[in-house]
């Protein structure tokens, strides 16, 4: 178990150490178009499992959004400060 922060500081590594194997280097590889795409994508994921599916189903879903929404703001060059500070 993590918590978002935690998450966030792991992937950071991801894109500063490039592990062989990793997810995120290859996400964070394909450019910020395709990031968005699949911010986009899991969000109506999330919508769908919601919708018509359970409670854990959609935690699930929730979880991949998540991941997704700090893959682009990594592509970004966006900390976790230039997003908290307007929360
Ligand atoms: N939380 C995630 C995570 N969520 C999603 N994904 C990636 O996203 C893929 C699924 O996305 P798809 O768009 O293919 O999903 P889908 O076909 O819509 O699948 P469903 O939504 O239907 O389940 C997975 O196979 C992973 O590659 C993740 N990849 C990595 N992480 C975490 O990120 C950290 C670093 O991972 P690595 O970079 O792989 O070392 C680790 O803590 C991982 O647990």
């Amino acid at each position: 178990m993590k918590t978002f922060d935690q998450l966030f500081a792991e992937l950071t590594q991801r894109q500063t150490e490039r592990p062989p194997g990793s997810a995120t280097v290859v996400a964070l590889d394909d450019g910020v178009h395709a990031q968005g795409k699949k911010v986009v994508e899991e969000a109506a994921e999330v919508w769908m499992a919601a919708e018509h599916e359970s409670a854990d189903r959609t935690a699930e879903e929730v979880s991949q959004l998540l991941y997704r929404v700090q893959v682009l703001m990594l592509g970004k060059g966006l900390t976790l400060d230039d997003v908290y500070r307007y929360l």
